[in-house]
């Protein structure tokens, strides 16, 4: 039989994504064995019972002790401390790879802990799937298929880390990209950070009217796809919005100016406008959607 990828992973935060990783690398037989981490006791035994982690520790320092790899899969605030926490505990060559939603905050936590030099096993990744439930339950082991993964490895990384963490990723069906935490912060404000807080914030306004149970009833179609991702964990978006916040009001600013001349253009009766906005974001997204189904 071949090596595996990973003899031992250590997954902090068996939720939504870590689990999701734990049961793809599983199918794939990429990884020996695979202990848990959490705050969550019963999420852990229930890891266990459904056969995604052989064992588990509520202790990051001792979950890491004897690991080649460990994933952090916890929402971004948490990382630090996990970080701090397991920093003495890691194993000499270990890869150490995330998978938060943000890059930068990331980075900069790593180098409070770390110094002014990451450990060289360190390479940052975010996969880009997911869905607006959270909790180990809700993990399945086809997430990632033909889904990106993106990396944001630091200068000091090593690259057999690299090629490590997107050997991993890509066992779980992933394509793997790279870029800087700084441009991935950038692309995630607008295509996804921004999204998020305008569902979150649509369905807050409405249901904050007084007529709101009159509105949810009439809801159509539209309304549900928009707004789906509102159901999302609060806490991982707090988390998000914080950690992001310099590229996130840079998008939202620009939001905020193009909506406010839209609502001109209606107080105006400007309908060559309205059409104008409605067609070039029309072809847009039939050319993204064209582009993400072939
Ligand atoms: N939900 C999504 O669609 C996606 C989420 N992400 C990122 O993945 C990370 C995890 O998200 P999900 O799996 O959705 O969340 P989740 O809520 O399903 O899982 C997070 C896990 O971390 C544990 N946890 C929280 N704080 C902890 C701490 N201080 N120490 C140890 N364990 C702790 C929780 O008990 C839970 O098991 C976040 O950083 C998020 O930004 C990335 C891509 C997609
Ligand atoms: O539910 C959805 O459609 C998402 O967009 C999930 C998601 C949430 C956070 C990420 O960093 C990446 C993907």
């Amino acid at each position: 039989m071949s090596e595996p990828l990973v003899r031992r992973l250590a997954i902090i935060g068996v939720g939504l994504i870590g689990g999701s990783l734990a049961r793809a690398l599983r199918v794939a037989g990429g990884v020996g064995e695979i202990v848990g981490c959490g705050r969550d006791e019963g999420q852990l035994v229930r890891a266990v019972e459904l056969g995604i982690i052989d064992r588990y520790s509520t202790d990051p320092a001792e979950a890491v002790g004897g690991a080649d790899g460990v994933v952090i899969g916890t929402p971004v605030g948490a990382m630090e401390s996990i970080l701090e926490a397991i920093r003495p505990h890691l194993a000499d060559g270990a890869i150490i790879t995330d998978v938060g939603s943000t890059k930068g905050s990331v980075v900069a936590a790593a180098h409070r802990v770390f110094g002014s030099r990451c450990p060289p096993g360190f390479v940052p990744g975010h996969p880009i799937a997911g869905t607006e439930r959270n909790g180990v339950e809700a993990s399945f082991a086809e997430l990632f298929q033909r889904r990106r993964v993106i990396l944001t490895p630091l200068p000091e990384s090593d690259a057999g880390a690299t090629a490590a963490v997107r050997a991993m990723w890509e066992k779980t069906g992933a394509v793997v990209e790279t870029m800087t935490p700084q441009h991935h912060d950038e692309v995630f404000a607008a295509t996804s950070h921004l999204p998020h807080l305008l569902a979150y914030s649509l369905v807050n306004t409405l249901a904050t009217l007084d007529e709101k149970v009159e509105i949810f009833r009439y809801a159509a179609g539209g309304f549900r796809d928009f707004t789906r991702i509102a159901s999302s964990n609060p806490r991982m978006w707090h988390d998000i919005s914080l950690a992001n916040r310099d590229a996130l009001l840079k998008v939202m600013d620009r939001f905020e100016g193009d909506l406010h001349q839209m609502r001109q253009a209606i107080e105006a009766g400007d309908g060559d406008y309205l059409l104008e906005v409605f067609t070039r974001a029309k072809e847009a997204r039939d050319c993204f959607v064209d582009k993400a189904e072939e």
